[in-house]
């Protein structure tokens, strides 16, 4: 067609398809150059396509490799990398307070929106508003204070012993048959936070019948993943939670909506027996995070949670506790099964501290040096939450490392790009416990300490930070003191979970635990044998 034809008004039906064609594509090349040249974010370097549209992470998202993207493009670019039209990361340790901090001047992206939609309400992590998010943590608080813990630790136990005897079922006399340590782990998260969130555990260590749960959740959080960063997904979200979901997003989709109406049923089982209990003024022998939950009111307002807030809640604590605790308890010991010297030493710790099983407890468990340094390495090595998590600039932007951020920008912090920066951590793809407890003998001084704590936060910092930070420790030192205290372990054939030669770029150092980052982090391996010590 002769150009000119183009803007000379036509009623045909080719002429009109042109002129509709030819004012998207200008629209694009100008959105192009100006997100190139006059955007607030074109001094800044990134992937090119990275730098016009957020198509490559929506692919990074959906693949489950963002956070080697994320590495590789802050080895290539520097500390400040523009991963998206209007997003960059920052990976200077400076940066994690500035833009997580209490005084930070962001909210939460808009991301946070599509994530738990089908709820019909924010979940805590979900709510953007500032002052509603911390309404909502101000009626979470109780059920994760140091009084609630203290109760905690004793129904967790009873989870970390199940884990413990049930890995061990056929290594009473000798090994045992191989497990896959990434399963039993998921099962313990999964059993321990349904019974502290309900009351009620879904009893995955002892049977199969909820074990689809993690699976419906995998695809969940793959789905919702990457859709929430869809460059039209202000038009999309609307669909989501609605059986269009089912048509467009496929098994995924369908899954997500399973999951939720898994929690909401848990839910409304809970709801049931509150009432009941008010209704007879029964007390509960244990407080659940629902009794909490459904009993809060906050002192200034009177407003209590509404049915689609806990709904939304319900599905986010179940969601958020099991994943990450689960991810850590399995890379640790791959970790452990990779270093034979640690293990050693982790296990003499354990086995010297405690004259039987049934003392395991804090305020002696809480302080084992060598225990507490294996986790804080492990979660240094595979932050479960590995990748950037958007913050949005507000009005007054900000300033980071002498950097001024303008109002509407999404800033974040790759967690797993700075937990391996070796200029913070020497020698950054090897397991070394040591590295966290100060010994000058051995190179190791406070100042080296304090500045891998400042720059390792993978429960991220301020008010927005991780809520189940201190129970996730009492979890893991639970179940890692009750399976090593009863119990030899040994890897089944070649260490399975870490990388190899024929893997994907990035994911081939043997001795790193591989995860996938689809909000929550995957995982496969390692196989090991157990024989039962006592
Ligand atoms: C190793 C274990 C865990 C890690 C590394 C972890 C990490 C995180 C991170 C980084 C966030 C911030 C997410 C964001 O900004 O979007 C978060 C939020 C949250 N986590 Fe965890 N988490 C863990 C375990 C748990 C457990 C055991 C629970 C509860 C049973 C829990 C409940 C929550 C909740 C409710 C939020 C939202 C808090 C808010 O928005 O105020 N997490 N977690």
């Amino acid at each position: 067609m002769p150009l000119e034809k183009l803007f000379w008004p036509s009623s045909s039906y080719p002429a009109l398809i042109a002129q509709a064609c030819f004012a998207i594509i200008s629209y694009f090349v100008i959105l192009f150059i100006y997100r190139l040249t006059l955007h607030p974010l074109a001094k800044y370097p990134g992937p090119f396509l990275a730098r016009i549209s957020d198509w490559p992470l929506v692919v990074h998202c959906y693949r489950g490799d963002r956070h080697l993207w994320e590495y590789s493009n802050h080895q290539k670019f520097g500390s400040i990398v523009r991963y998206g039209a209007n997003s960059i990361s920052i990976s200077t340790p400076s940066s994690i307070p500035l833009i997580h901090g209490v005084k930070a001047n962001v909210k939460k992206g808009s991301w946070y929106k599509t994530l738990d939609i089908s709820a019909g309400a924010p979940s805590i992590q979900m709510e953007i508003n500032k002052q509603e998010h911390a309404l909502r943590r101000r009626f979470l608080n109780p059920a994760f204070s140091e009084k609630a813990l203290r109760e905690a630790e004793k129904l967790i136990a009873v989870s970390a012993k199940k884990f413990s005897d049930k890995l061990a079922v056929g290594g009473e006399k000798d090994w045992s048959s191989p497990k896959n340590m990434s399963d039993w782990a998921t099962y313990f998260g999964f059993d321990f936070v349904s019974d502290l969130g309900y009351g009620q555990s879904f009893g995955m260590l002892e049977r199969d019948e909820n074990r689809w749960i993690p699976n419906v959740l995998k695809n969940a959080s793959i789905f919702l993943y990457y859709v929430g960063y869809l460059p039209f997904i202000d038009m999309i979200r609307p669909l989501i939670g609605s059986s269009v979901q089912d048509y467009i997003g496929g098994q995924e989709a369908a899954d997500s909506l399973k999951y939720t109406n898994l929690a909401n049923s848990r839910l409304a089982e809970r709801i049931e027996l509150e009432e009941k209990m008010q209704k007879e003024k029964v007390q509960l022998d244990r407080k659940d995070t629902f009794h909490y939950l459904l009993n809060s009111k906050d002192p200034v307002t009177g407003k209590m949670f509404t049915k689609e807030e806990l709904q939304a809640d319900s599905a986010l604590i179940i969601a958020a506790g099991s994943d990450g605790v689960g991810l850590t308890l399995s890379a640790c010991v791959f970790y452990l099964l990779d270093n034979p010297h640690t293990l050693q030493h982790l296990m003499k710790e354990i086995r010297d501290s405690f004259p039987s099983m049934e003392e395991i407890q804090s305020p002696k468990l809480a302080s084992l040096p060598y225990l507490h340094a294996c986790i804080e390495e492990t979660l240094r090595m595979n932050p479960p939450k590995a990748s950037s998590l958007p913050r949005e600039v507000l009005k007054g932007g900000l300033t980071i490392d002498g950097e001024f951020i303008p109002k509407g920008i999404t800033v974040g912090t790759p967690l797993y790009v700075l937990h391996h920066d070796p200029t913070v951590f020497p020698d950054p793809w090897s397991f070394k416990p040591e590295r966290w407890v100060v010994s000058p003998s051995q190179g190791n001084t406070a100042e080296m300490v304090a500045g891998a704590k400042a720059a390792c936060a993978p429960f991220l910092v301020g008010p927005m930070n991780c809520i189940g930070k201190n129970m996730s420790y009492i979890a893991l030192k639970l179940a890692l003191a009750h399976l090593l205290f009863s119990n030899d372990l040994r890897v089944c054939g070649e260490l399975s979970g870490g990388g190899s030669d024929v893997a994907e770029e990035g994911r081939q150092r043997k001795n790193e635990y591989q995860m996938r980052d689809w909000i929550l982090g995957f995982r496969d391996g390692p196989m090991v044998e157990i024989k039962t010590r006592l």
